[in-house]
């Protein structure tokens, strides 16, 4: 895969990772001026949906346009529960900047689709259909790209068709753009892809909508390497394994001997709080680092058993999600949930027991577990190898596997619990979570604790390769690129 890419509107900056070089773009607001450049020839853009990302995609849009000309119009289904939001922030069929999605796509120069990825995929045909020959297909996801292989289809040969994918959820987006009004670069990174180039803007376009939503950092990557990380990563440890992570540890911890409380602290509050906050700041190896030496033995006894099992599981959901099953999956269960909507995940003692955690929750003193801290970097670590046997640029595998969960989704968990970060995502990435936490709660409980609870022959290579890992020198050099503040979630408007 080439990360190469050429714009003669903005500036590109090469970054060696590891000992790989890749291109960026690096954003800001002292670039919106070069927007109205960057998306020259284009009088609209239809943001299609009103979700996650479409609210707060929109309103940035807007917002970074301001005076340029350039419309930004919001376009919903007919009869759509979300027009009153929609008005509520000031889009509105009264001052044309809202309309049906099918108008809102054959007027649009540019046309944003974020509605749900099941429904872009059941509505492709009419989407295509409503695109001007010409015009540019925006995509925050490759999911639709997924899909179209999987019908052995392509993207009408007439459009454009491009990637924006912002690597945290959509209040994020918005939540940062704002903040990013005092504190320049403060936005959510995104990743951009060109899959179809017919009018030579493509790239311009793809870099002036990443910097317009605020994206600090802007990475390069190809739709499919998009699709397959994202939806993998989201089925791993950005959401899936987390889930199943701290469900079987907060039962272990129980059957050893800890109240409802402490096995609480111990699990969900000791990765969302200290060892997020400390990858985050300083890395991975840092939080190995933290420990005395009975902890480091501890931390090496649950990171050695707990690596195999939570890569078994990984390497399955990679091969369902390459193989496009788990696109047939989504788009499957989305058939379902009409009948049988999406279930709660989080009415079980374990998580009501959160609650009150939280409420006395005095946040200097959250122990790191050794336990906790080595199976949810064991299971962090098995992501970041398998992602970079599989190709994937390091930027991608940073992106997907640690910065979006310590950055964007662990605090929004640290804040309200399990259904509060995944039920903030994507239909796509909700139903992936679902169905994959059990399954590594079940192999660590079958596998990892049974280990933990008794003799076993460490596997020493595997240890030296973590503390050796090339992916330590990687996040040092992508935690320059990251926000330089960080998400206040008290003043998130989830709406
Ligand atoms: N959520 C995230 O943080 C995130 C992050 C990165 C990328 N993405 C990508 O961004 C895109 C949008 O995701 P999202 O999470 O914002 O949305 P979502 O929650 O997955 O989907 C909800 C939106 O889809 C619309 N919709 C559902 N079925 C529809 C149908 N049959 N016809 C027309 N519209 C329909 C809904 O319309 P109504 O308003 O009328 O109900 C609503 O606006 C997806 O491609 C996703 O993968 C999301
Ligand atoms: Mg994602």
């Amino acid at each position: 895969m080439s990360l190469d890419f050429s714009t003669k509107i903005f500036k590109t900056e090469k970054i060696f990772l590891a000992n790989t070089e890749e291109y960026i773009v690096r954003g800001g607001r002292h670039l919106f001026p070069l927007l109205s450049k960057a998306f020259e020839g284009v009088r609209q853009i239809g943001v299609i949906g009103w979700s996650s990302q479409g609210r707060a995609q929109a309103q940035n849009l807007r917002d970074s346009l301001a005076g340029t000309g350039i419309q930004v119009k919001v376009g919903l289904r007919e009869n759509s529960a979300s027009i009153s939001s929609a008005e509520n922030f000031g889009f509105t069929r009264d001052n044309g900047t809202l309309g049906e999605m099918y108008e809102v796509i054959s007027e649009s120069d540019i046309s944003i689709l974020l509605i749900s990825d099941a429904a872009q995929a059941e509505n492709k045909e009419r989407i295509f259909e409503a695109m001007r020959p010409g015009s540019t297909l925006g995509l925050s996801h490759g999911f639709l790209l997924g899909h179209l292989k999987n019908l052995g289809e392509c993207f009408p040969n007439n459009i454009n068709a491009i990637a924006v994918c912002p690597k945290g959820m959509g209040p994020s987006v918005r939540r940062l753009y704002e903040q990013g009004k005092e504190i320049n670069g403060a936005g959510i990174n995104s990743s951009f892809a060109i899959y179809q180039d017919i009018t030579g803007k493509a790239t311009d376009y793809a870099l002036g909508w990443a910097i317009a939503i605020g994206s600090p950092a802007i990475f390069h990557t190809t739709l499919e390497s998009e699709y397959k990380s994202d939806i993998f990563g989201e089925r791993g440890i950005l959401l899936g394994a987390i889930h199943g992570i701290v469900e079987s540890l907060y039962r272990w911890f129980m059957s050893h001997g800890s109240s409802r409380e402490e096995a609480y602290i111990y699990s969900v509050e000791s990765i969302t709080g200290p060892i997020t906050k400390m990858i985050s700041q300083q890395g991975i190896l840092a939080v190995y680092e933290s420990f005395d030496k009975t902890d480091k033995e501890t931390f090496k006894k649950a990171y050695l058993a707990a690596y195999d099992p939570a890569l078994e599981i990984l390497q399955e959901i990679y091969d369902e999600v390459a193989s496009g099953n788990e696109i047939r999956s989504a788009i499957a269960a989305s058939h379902r949930h009409k009948s049988y909507p999406l279930g709660k995940i989080d009415g079980t003692p374990m998580w009501q027991t959160g609650i009150h955690v939280r409420a006395n929750r005095k946040s200097d003193n959250i122990p790191i577990h050794p336990v906790t801290a080595g199976i949810y970097i064991a299971t962090m670590m098995a992501q970041i190898n398998l992602l970079k046997e599989k190709g994937h640029s390091y930027s991608e595998i940073a992106n997907e596997s640690i910065i979006e969960a310590v950055d964007s989704l662990n605090p929004y968990m640290h804040h309200r619990g399990i259904a509060f970060m995944v039920d903030n995502c994507s239909i796509t990435a909700r139903l992936g979570a679902r169905k994959w936490a059990p399954r590594f709660d079940y192999i660590l409980s079958q596998q990892t604790f049974n280990a933990l609870d008794s003799h076993f022959i460490y596997d020493e290579p595997l240890f030296q390769q973590f503390l050796t890992n090339e992916i330590h020198q990687v996040l040092a050099i992508c935690s320059q690129l990251r926000p330089p503040i960080d998400i206040s979630l008290h003043q998130i408007d989830i709406g």
